[in-house]
């Protein structure tokens, strides 16, 4: 610790004359040993490993590019796919009929059932090539090296960050410039040990969380209004906890406030996203109406965002100069400015990316997995009782240690993923030729790796249509699962940065949830997914909290 606020104290003398924010930290590699690990681990289980270390990629080296021109290998030309204009490609299928932009992904299964396991689109210039086949999606993962390529997350994030100046952040950015900012918050991001020291602020708001569902709930029915927008206002003040230590006011926030303009902000980042992917992209000519849009709500949610990082970031100096900064305190920020190979803009905006991207990714994430529970009491009693065995007592903290012992929990959170992943593909783009299912696919191509389309196949899964956490479980009813199938935070050196945050948060939710309420579904037709560049609930979810007695 005295070391460490050393480094801070120096580097923070040292930035007034350096673009360089700090200095006199050890830096965190990307460790041979570390991308050996994660590629070995997560979602794939044991059994499965040596499978997936003997199925080797069939990317090209040099000696072998003479493959392509092999008999047996087909030209990109020769890929099926639907056919469209030129330049627009299939556009006007989505803008006229048959399809529609918010059912994407209904849309990408109906060419899978036309065109096969591989195929390729284009819509207004952009080509991408789809995989449904889990064997083709292992062998886009396996051929990658500890740098992977893909497109942004967000072309149009990508931009604003561009056009203001700012850092790209994680999902933005390849290559050199993409490990330099993964290595630095690889430690506090993805060891689970330095994720569970933000347990306690977690809990907290969880707990308020739950008190005041139990305050704004209807007596007479249990049902909680826009409960939507109440789990963002959860997940932005749990956020703002971790991120900067304050109590940011979400919980409460009136209609008008700036935590709820934030939060709507938000959401409108990906409606206009989604508007402007699924058009033609004059956008990146000159400033369209729509994106002047996008730019006031980015610019929004950023500067206020910023306005929390400028002020935490000041409050550590001052309490550095004075000696006064605690073991532990402002952890995530104090972490980040440690490193030297990040600047201010950098620290900015990972920062940013840890307090914004659960409002797109754990809420909707966390809807499905009550959805699921509610629509099947059985297995919501059998969790129920799971957690009541390992935390009989509702006012204790849950520790790491309970949620290390919460199996059930965790098969229950795999099998929501199955039925309500948070978006249609993970990307890449291959830096060197590959061969795919027969075809030649050129390096620098937009690969779409589409497993989540295939989670309710029954090709795959036994019963597929049944909610069936057991089928996770280690022991007999235990199911033979290909092992890049279900991988909801993606996989390789590019999977989620934010998993073990948004795994936490969920966890400590649905515990202290279930040891509150019995969850039903108060709908009368099933919930189903909107696209909306990820996935999102079709519906306002209408669910009624029962206390427990
Ligand atoms: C349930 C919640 C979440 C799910 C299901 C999810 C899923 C994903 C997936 C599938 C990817 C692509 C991985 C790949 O390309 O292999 C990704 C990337 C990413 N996620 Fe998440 N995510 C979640 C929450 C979060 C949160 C809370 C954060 C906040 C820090 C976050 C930050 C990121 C970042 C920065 C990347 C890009 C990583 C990189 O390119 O190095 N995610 N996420």
């Amino acid at each position: 610790m005295a070391n460490n606020l050393r480094r801070i104290a120096g580097s923070l003398r040292v930035r007034k004359h350096r673009s360089t924010w700090l200095t006199g930290t050890e830096a965190a590699p990307l460790t041979d040993e570390w991308y050996g690990s994660i590629c070995l681990s997560g979602y794939i289980p044991a059994r499965w490993r040596s499978h997936a270390a003997t199925n080797r990629p069939i990317s090209m080296e040099n000696e072998q590019r003479e493959e392509v021109n092999s008999k047996d290998v087909k030209p990109f030309t020769d890929m099926p796919g639907p056919k469209g204009l030129p330049y627009l490609g299939t556009l006007l299928r989505y803008k006229f009929g048959p399809y529609r932009m918010d059912t994407y992904h209904l849309s990408l299964m109906d060419n899978y059932h036309r065109y096969g396991k591989i195929f390729k689109e284009t819509i207004a210039g952009r080509t991408k090539v789809h995989l449904l086949d889990p064997d083709y999606i292992s062998v886009m993962y396996q051929q990658e090296d500890k740098m992977p390529h893909i497109p942004p997350l967000l072309e149009t994030t990508q931009l604003y960050r561009k056009i203001r100046n700012l850092s790209p952040g994680l999902g933005n950015t390849n290559g050199e410039e993409w490990y330099r900012l993964r290595s630095a918050v690889q430690q506090m991001m993805m060891r689970p040990r330095a994720v569970s020291m933000f347990l306690p602020q977690v809990n907290e708001i969880v707990d308020d969380f739950v008190d005041r569902l139990q305050r704004i709930r209807v007596k007479d029915s249990g049902l909680v209004p826009s409960f939507k927008n109440e789990l963002l206002k959860w997940n932005l003040e749990s956020s703002a906890s971790t991120c900067f230590e304050i109590r940011f006011g979400c919980l409460d926030a009136e209609s008008d406030s700036i935590q709820q303009q934030m939060i709507t902000a938000s959401r409108q980042i990906f409606e206009l996203s989604l508007k402007l992917t699924f058009g033609i992209p004059w956008f990146k000519l000159f400033t369209t109406p729509t994106l002047k849009q996008l730019l006031a709500a980015e610019d929004l949610f950023f500067s206020n965002g910023q306005k929390l990082v400028d002020q935490t970031v000041t409050k550590i100096k001052s309490l550095v100069d004075r000696g006064e900064l605690k073991e532990g305190q402002y952890k995530f920020l104090t972490y980040l400015m440690g490193k030297e190979e990040l600047d201010y803009k950098d620290t900015s905006i990972l920062t940013l990316s840890l307090f914004a991207d659960g409002l797109s990714t754990t809420v909707p994430s966390m809807i499905g997995q009550l959805y699921c529970l509610a629509v099947n009491p059985d297995k919501q009693e059998k969790l129920y009782e799971s957690i009541r065995q390992l935390l009989p007592n509702k006012d204790e903290p849950i520790t790491n240690e309970v949620l290390s012992k919460c199996q059930y929990l965790k098969s229950c959170i795999k099998e929501g993923f199955r039925f309500f992943p948070i978006g249609v593909e993970v990307s890449r783009k291959p830096q060197k030729d590959v061969i795919i299912g027969g075809y030649h696919i050129p390096a620098g191509t937009h690969v779409e790796l589409n497993n989540n389309l295939l989670l309710r196949l029954p090709e795959y899964f036994n019963s597929p249509e049944t909610y069936l956490p057991e089928r996770w479980m280690r022991g007999e009813t235990m199911e033979k699962v290909h092992p890049y199938l279900l991988l909801p935070f993606g996989f390789g050196p590019r999977t989620c940065a934010g998993r073990r945050f948004a795994e936490q948060e969920m966890q400590v939710l649905i515990i202290r949830l279930l040891q509150h309420f019995q969850i039903e579904w108060s709908h009368q037709d099933v919930m189903a997914q909107r696209y909306c560049m990820l996935l999102t609930p079709n519906k306002e979810p209408l669910f009624k909290f029962i206390p427990r007695k």
